[in-house]
């Protein structure tokens, strides 16, 4: 059910563009149990680039002749957005990206002393003097290179802000800033990454997971101190709790930022539940964008104000993810509800039935732990307009309606009780 008028506001088209570089086919996929075949890959380049995605970070050639091929083939295939490759700062992954021809390499350094001494026995020393060396190699490969700062999050922001001044001078086109285990907040972040931008300005890009539910936060904060990318996958799909999803970050520069947008958001659901079918991993029903019931209204109160005007209780027209409002019917549902339904349903009933039949649609609804159909909503009807025909003293007790003593009663219908 659609109400006809929606009201909510537009935004204004001067604001610069924030691109996106998806990592639905590297990050995405490294989600434990999720293997995508090189079909699945390729379908997903597409639709990826059929949104209007900007970059898409197509996987690790690193891992072998299979990966090499699918990635190959996605450079072949997708026809408008950039292609790049994941690559550890190793020159063996440089040699694989070249061989998967991709124009781009992402290379990856840990920055944090945990990731460094910890994980890889290293210290900065080496992670600079690493870095600069697979820099300049993939650079003389004829690579377009940008650096991702592993843990960045975690790790001193001197020590990243002297790296990457030093490697913007090797001819790095763009940074990724990771937090990589989700423990950035926005406030702190928008303020370390301002700092961050005074000292190397230039193309930087945020790489938000989402461990404490923040990745969308922290990447909007991210945009705000003035980062240009960002790195998200479709739906969330990543390590752990994941990435930041693509269709909540655009939805949210937007809605909330006012910030244009070249995406496609009719794009997102059909995105969304291709990836889902891929992974195995089926999208919410409550997941921002791309759930199937976040256009769903059931509360008597947002009803009747979304009848009303829908921006009372959307913050976006669902036409414009290529979505439909539903109006159900349930435990919540008011008078406004059930009269809109019965309306469009062709269901007649005189005012003085719409309490009792709230109450059964509560009743019902609870019982049967769903939205009623129409069907039910009429059988309901006929019931109550049976009661208020039968005279009370010749009512049994067993024909009352089942639950009916918990319903509310508001006015005159008191005869429920
Ligand atoms: C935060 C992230 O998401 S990072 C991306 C993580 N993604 C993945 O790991 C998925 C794909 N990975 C793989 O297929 C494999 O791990 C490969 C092909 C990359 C490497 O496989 P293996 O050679 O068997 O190494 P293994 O997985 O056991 O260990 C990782 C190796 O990478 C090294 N390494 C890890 N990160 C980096 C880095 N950023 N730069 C350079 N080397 C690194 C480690 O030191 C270790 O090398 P070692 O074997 O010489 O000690
Ligand atoms: O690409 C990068 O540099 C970051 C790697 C990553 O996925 C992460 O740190 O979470």
């Amino acid at each position: 059910m659609t109400s006809d008028r929606p009201s909510h506001p537009r935004e204004p088209q001067s604001a610069p563009l924030v691109r996106f570089c998806d990592t639905t086919l590297r990050d995405g996929e490294q989600t434990p149990g999720v293997a995508f075949t090189a079909q699945e890959k390729i379908a997903i380049a597409l639709a990826l680039d059929a949104a209007g995605v900007h970059q898409i970070e197509a996987g690790i050639p690193a891992m072998g002749p299979g990966e090499v091929e699918v990635m190959r083939r996605i450079v072949d295939m997708v026809p408008r957005a950039g292609v790049v490759a994941w690559c550890r700062a190793d020159r063996r992954d440089i040699d694989a990206a070249v061989s998967s021809g991709v124009p781009a390499a992402h290379l990856t350094i840990p920055a944090s002393d945990l990731h460094l001494h910890t994980k890889l026995g290293k210290d900065r020393a080496w992670a600079r003097a690493r870095a600069r060396d697979c820099v300049a190699a993939a650079v003389d490969r004829g690579l377009r290179v940008s650096v991702g700062f592993e843990d960045a999050s975690r790790a001193d922001d001197a020590f990243v802000t002297d790296l990457a001044g030093e490697l913007r001078e090797l001819g790095v086109i763009r940074f990724r800033w990771a937090d990589t285990v989700g423990v950035a907040n926005p406030i702190d972040l928008h303020a370390r990454l301002r700092a961050l931008l005074d000292a190397v300005p230039g193309d930087w890009e945020i790489h938000a997971h989402d461990d404490f539910g923040l990745a969308t936060a922290n990447t909007i904060a991210a945009v705000q101190a003035g980062f240009t990318w960002v790195s998200t996958t479709v739906a969330g799909l990543g390590e752990r709790a994941g990435n930041a999803p693509m269709e909540e970050v655009a939805m949210a520069l937007r809605h909330l930022l006012r910030l244009p947008l070249d995406l496609d958001p009719a794009a997102f659901r059909p995105l969304a539940r291709l990836v889902a079918d891929a992974a195995r991993r089926p999208v919410p029903a409550g997941k921002a964008v791309v759930g199937e019931a976040v256009f769903d209204h059931e509360s008597g109160i947002h009803v009747h104000g979304v009848l009303r005007a829908p921006a009372t209780y959307e913050p976006f027209d669902p036409a414009e993810v290529g979505a439909s409002r539903r109006l159900v019917l349930g435990k919540h549902s008011g008078r406004a509800a059930v009269r809109h339904a019965m309306d469009r349903d062709g269901i007649d009933a005189p005012d003085e039935d719409l309490e009792p039949i709230v109450g059964l649609v509560r009743d019902h609804a609870t019982a049967h732990k769903q939205p009623l159909s129409s069907e039910e909503l009429r059988t309901l009807a006929r019931r109550v307009a049976t009661q208020r025909l039968t005279p009370a003293g010749s009512r049994p007790a067993a024909s009352r309606p089942a639950g009916s003593a918990s319903s509310p009663v508001r006015g005159p219908g008191g005869n429920w009780r």
